[in-house]
């Protein structure tokens, strides 16, 4: 696993934005205390994504938490480089440098507005730890990082939606049930007939490929 000239890859984003990130400022209570620039084990790393973190397992973590698909790589730069170019996309990853392996990922969605002042409402998504590493803080330690990265990133609020299971999990960091606002709800679309899907790897902008 990993790739083979790891200097030339790009990052999502600036990766020193985690380094000063004040935990302390965080509910969520770690036992030991651990944080993003020290997540406590000299092998473990956080940072953001990566262009080369295809071939570190990333799309084969997110299948632990729902249907990836057949992603080939020249999907996966494409959609690394427009979510780069756009400065929305904060996916950060959780490494182990042992096996040069994804084993942790949450997203920070940046979402502007006009309410508020133009406000910007931070998205927590696709949160998910490697079932072989679960129960050791990292779920927690992951979530933390991209909420106090909203923070910092000067969002008003941050959200989520998950299974009901999980409310102990998120309440545990923060995240509370607001009495009469509470509730999500869905419309699903078929996708054989939309734009999106007609615009395969094979026709997207060549241009936006990473040579990585
Ligand atoms: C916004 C979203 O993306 S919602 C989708 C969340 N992701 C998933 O459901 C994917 C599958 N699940 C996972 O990847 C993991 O179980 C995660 C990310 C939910 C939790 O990761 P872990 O590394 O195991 O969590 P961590 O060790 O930090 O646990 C923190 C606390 O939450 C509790 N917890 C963890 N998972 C669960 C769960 N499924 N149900 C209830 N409590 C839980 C732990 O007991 C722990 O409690 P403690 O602090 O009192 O000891």
């Amino acid at each position: 696993m990993g790739a083979s000239h790891p200097e030339q890859e790009l990052s999502l984003y600036d990766r020193s934005l985690l380094l000063d990130l004040d935990f302390s400022r965080s509910p969520a209570k770690f036992s030991p205390p651990i944080s993003a620039a020290n997540p406590g084990e000299p092998w473990m790393k956080v940072r953001p994504l990566q262009s080369g973190d295809f071939h570190r397992g990333f799309l084969q973590i997110l299948s632990q938490l729902t249907s990836v698909g057949d992603v080939s790589l020249a999907q996966y730069l494409n959609r690394f480089a427009q979510m780069r170019a756009s400065g929305d996309y904060y996916v950060t990853v959780i490494v182990d440098s042992r096996y040069d392996k994804i084993i942790g990922s949450a997203t920070l969605v940046l979402e502007h507005k006009f309410i508020h002042g133009c406000s910007v409402r931070g998205r927590l998504e696709d949160v998910v730890v490697d079932d072989t590493y679960r129960g050791k803080q990292l779920g927690k330690l992951i979530v933390v990082t991209v909420s106090l990265l909203a923070q910092r990133l000067g969002c008003y609020k941050m959200s989520l939606d998950c299974k009901d299971k999980l409310i102990p999990f998120y309440k545990s960091i923060g995240y509370v049930l607001e009495p009469g606002n509470s509730n999500t709800m869905n419309i699903r679309y078929e996708q054989s007939n939309s734009i999106s899907a007609n615009r395969t790897a094979a026709n997207e902008p060549p241009e936006i490929i990473d040579p990585s």
